[in-house]
């Protein structure tokens, strides 16, 4: 017997969630599959432990700073089973809210994963059966692993939220967020940070400020190799060597941390039997709508080839219940403005178009302005590292297709300004706004 439902999600991370609890309020009879946590990536292993971890390094960054503004000098130390405790216990608390909401809302939550029999019905490996109209996919995305001797010797992401300690010498191996950001992350945490990227940092970030980010994290210690092809992976638990395809030898590292980029899950839920299109990495192709080609089938978030973030995974999830129950047609999400922020130290932040982007759209059309800056209190501190703004504007009325940003702050000051890029942002309009004074903000509004 199968049980009928108006819509069924497979997956309650981010986009799942989003897609349920929205489908629920507009009156639909939801099934919710998920056999991990509530919460999925954002919340389990990715943005909430990350960012928690970011705060500890910030706190540890600012005490250094603190010692060289005048502050009694002296070592800070982490109690880091404490730490990890709070952190955990903050998680935990986060997916009680979640339980009680879709309880609340009636969701019917089955910890089970599902795999599709046909357009319209669900079963589990224990054989519960669900059917429904409508079927989102929200399965989301794993940590990439390598087919390379050795790779056991180290941990992908989801990994280093588990470690009992902070390793004392690291190798990061991948150049995109979770390299540069726990690259960041645990060498304000203390750790000696060797960062090993293929080829470029941060590809799809604005070079200029990609490369002032890559200075800053070389003078607070972290050793920046580039185009190295690591092979293997030779030791034991703990003491780890890596060799690169140029037969240059890395280590001896207490932990190698791969972020080799993330791999969609859409294996084992039967889309190939049913004639569901993914791409050749395996993201399930969808349409401004979420739609995928087989009619009743829809994904969203990570397991799509979308930018994979947390708040683009949430804004598909709910317009496609908007369209899909509550009878909003047209309702789909807007993707032209998406801003994004690693969390490094400093953080850099970006909307829209980069230099080098926007030169390729519209080549002689495109004007530059950029600034540098030291930020007040590393001038208090006898610092002299550069921040970086850039806003990038296009045509004769300026239309402002790019703001990147680099420096503290970065990551709490662009979403003011994403949402002005999202309504129509012209340079007039940054050079007629009064700044506020003195901030890493108004910046922006001081540039030539
Ligand atoms: C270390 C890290 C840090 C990050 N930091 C940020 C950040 O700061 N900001 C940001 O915006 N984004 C961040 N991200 C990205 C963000 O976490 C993802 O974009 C987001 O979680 C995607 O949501 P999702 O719903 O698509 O997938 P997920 O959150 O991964 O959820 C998918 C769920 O589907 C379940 N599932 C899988 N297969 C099945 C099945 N067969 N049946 C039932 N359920 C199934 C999984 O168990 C999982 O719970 C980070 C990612 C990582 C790895
Ligand atoms: N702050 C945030 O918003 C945040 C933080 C973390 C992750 N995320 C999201 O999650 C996504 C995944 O992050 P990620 O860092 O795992 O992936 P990524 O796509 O950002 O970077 C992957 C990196 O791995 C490298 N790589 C891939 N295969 C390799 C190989 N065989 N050998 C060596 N290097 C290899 C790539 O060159 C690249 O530098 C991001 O694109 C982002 O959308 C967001």
């Amino acid at each position: 017997m199968s049980e009928r439902f108006d819509l069924i999600v497979v997956g309650a991370g981010s986009g799942g969630l989003s897609a349920a609890q929205h489908a629920a309020r507009l009156g639909a009879r939801v099934a919710l599959f998920e056999p991990d946590p509530l919460g999925g990536t954002c919340v389990n292993r990715g943005c909430v432990p990350k960012k928690a971890m970011w705060f500890a390094a910030q706190i540890a960054d600012m005490h250094q700073l603190g010692q060289e503004i005048g502050f009694d000098s002296g070592p800070l130390r982490l109690d880091w089973a404490r730490f990890r405790n709070l952190r955990d216990q903050y998680i935990a608390g986060i997916r009680d809210r979640y339980a009680k909401r879709l309880d609340l809302a009636g969701i019917h939550v089955i910890d089970e994963s599902v795999r599709l029999v046909s357009n319209d019905t669900v079963v589990t490996p224990k054989g519960t059966q669900a059917s429904a109209p409508h079927i989102v996919i929200a399965t989301g995305a794993r940590p990439n692993r390598l087919d390379i001797p050795g790779f056991e010797l180290g941990i992908v992401s989801d990994q280093i939220f588990e470690l009992d300690a902070p390793p004392q010498r690291i190798a990061v191996v991948g150049g995109g967020y979770v390299a540069v950001e726990f690259g960041c992350v645990l060498r304000g945490l203390g750790c000696q940070v060797d960062l090993l990227v293929r080829e470029k940092l941060l590809t799809g970030f604005d070079l200029e400020l990609v490369e002032a980010l890559a200075v800053q994290m070389q003078a607070h210690g972290i050793r920046i190799v580039r185009n190295t092809r690591i092979k293997s992976a030779r030791g034991q638990l703990g003491k780890v060597t890596l060799e690169a395809l140029d037969g240059a030898e890395h280590g001896v590292y207490d932990a190698v941390l791969w972020a080799l980029g993330r791999v969609p899950n859409s294996g084992n839920l039967g889309l190939e039997e049913l004639g569901v299109e993914c791409d050749e990495r395996g993201h399930v192709l969808v349409d401004a709508y979420q739609n995928t080609n087989v009619s009743g089938i829809y994904a969203v978030g990570d397991v799509t080839d979308r930018r994979a973030l947390t708040p683009v995974a949430v804004a598909a999830g709910r317009a496609l219940a908007d369209r899909l129950i509550g009878g909003h047609a047209g309702a789909r999400f807007d993707d032209s403005v998406i801003p994004s922020v690693v969390f490094s130290e400093p953080p850099l932040g970006a909307v829209g178009l980069t230099e080098q982007q926007a030169h390729a759209r519209y080549g002689n059309a495109v004007n530059v302005h950029t600034g540098r800056y030291t930020p007040l209190l590393w001038m208090v501190a006898g610092r002299s590292e550069q921040s970086v703004v850039k806003v990038v504007t296009v045509g004769e009325e300026r239309k402002v297709v790019g703001i990147h940003v680099l420096g503290p702050g970065s990551d709490e000051l662009l979403q003011g300004f994403a949402v002005a890029m999202q309504k129509g942002l012209y340079w007039r309009d940054l050079k007629a706004a009064i700044a506020i004074h003195p901030t890493a903000a108004e910046e922006l509004l001081l540039l030539h």
